[in-house]
């Protein structure tokens, strides 16, 4: 018994950020994870690069597979456009439910919807259920080894369309080998390396900017 480690991750936000203001969020998160507890969100440094990214393709349609705590989501739902929604998938219910209130805390649950379940089940779905014509932005941050069928499943699925951004967290550490051959390969993406460091170490990891041909 006792608290879960996203659970303190939460009692932190609420303690030092401010209600609405999402900067805060993201840096009592980073404090957090870089004082008390690591813990697996994207980071600072890495967090840099996506915000760049999100800034770049300014998506009216984003798409995160795995939320985690939601330091991610905050990162991406405080740059989208006006208009701009972002749906996430969490396999963890705990995760989930740190996440929406964390989320809440920065005052970005407008623009976000937390989806709980395995991507796999929902990809198929999103058209249906949430009127998704096709995702101008892919975040991946999932089980790594997911990465490559996931991204198979969203384009069997016609959720992708010609300049589809996808960026994948952790290509080096843990890494996604299949992945990274894949999209390098593939003649239907256009990739780029950013290579960075694991969240709140000196290890090497680093982002995979794809972009889809069609
Ligand atoms: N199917 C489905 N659908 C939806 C889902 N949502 C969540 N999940 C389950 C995903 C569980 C967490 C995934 N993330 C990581 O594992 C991860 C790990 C590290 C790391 C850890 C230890 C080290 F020593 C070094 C690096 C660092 C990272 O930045 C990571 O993102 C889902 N599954
Ligand atoms: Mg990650």
């Amino acid at each position: 018994t006792g608290t879960t480690r996203p659970q303190r991750l939460l009692r932190a936000v609420q303690e030092r950020a401010t209600r609405g203001d999402s900067e805060s969020v993201i840096a009592a998160i980073d404090h957090f994870c870089r004082h008390q507890e690591w813990a697996m969100n994207v980071g600072d440094e890495k967090g840099f690069i996506l915000d760049s990214v999100v800034s770049e393709v300014s998506p009216q349609t984003a798409l995160e597979l795995g939320t985690y705590c939601g330091y991610s989501t905050v990162r991406i739902a405080r740059l989208l456009p006006p208009g701009g929604h972002l749906i996430t998938l969490e396999f963890n219910p705990n995760y989930a439910a740190v996440a929406r209130q964390v989320i809440a805390w920065a005052g970005l649950e407008d623009m976000v919807q937390v989806v709980e379940g395995a991507s796999g089940d929902w990809i198929p779905h999103l058209r249906e259920h949430f009127g998704i014509e096709s995702f101008d932005f892919v975040f991946l941050d999932h089980w790594k080894e997911l990465y490559l069928p996931d991204i198979k499943l969203l384009e069997e699925c016609g959720l992708l369309r010609k300049g589809t951004v996808l960026l994948a967290d952790n290509v080096i550490c843990p890494g996604t080998p299949d992945y990274l051959e894949y999209v390098r390969k593939s003649q239907s993406y256009e990739s780029h390396y950013f290579g960075s460091h694991l969240e709140y170490t000196r290890a090497e990891d680093g982002l995979e900017k794809s972009v889809y041909l069609g």
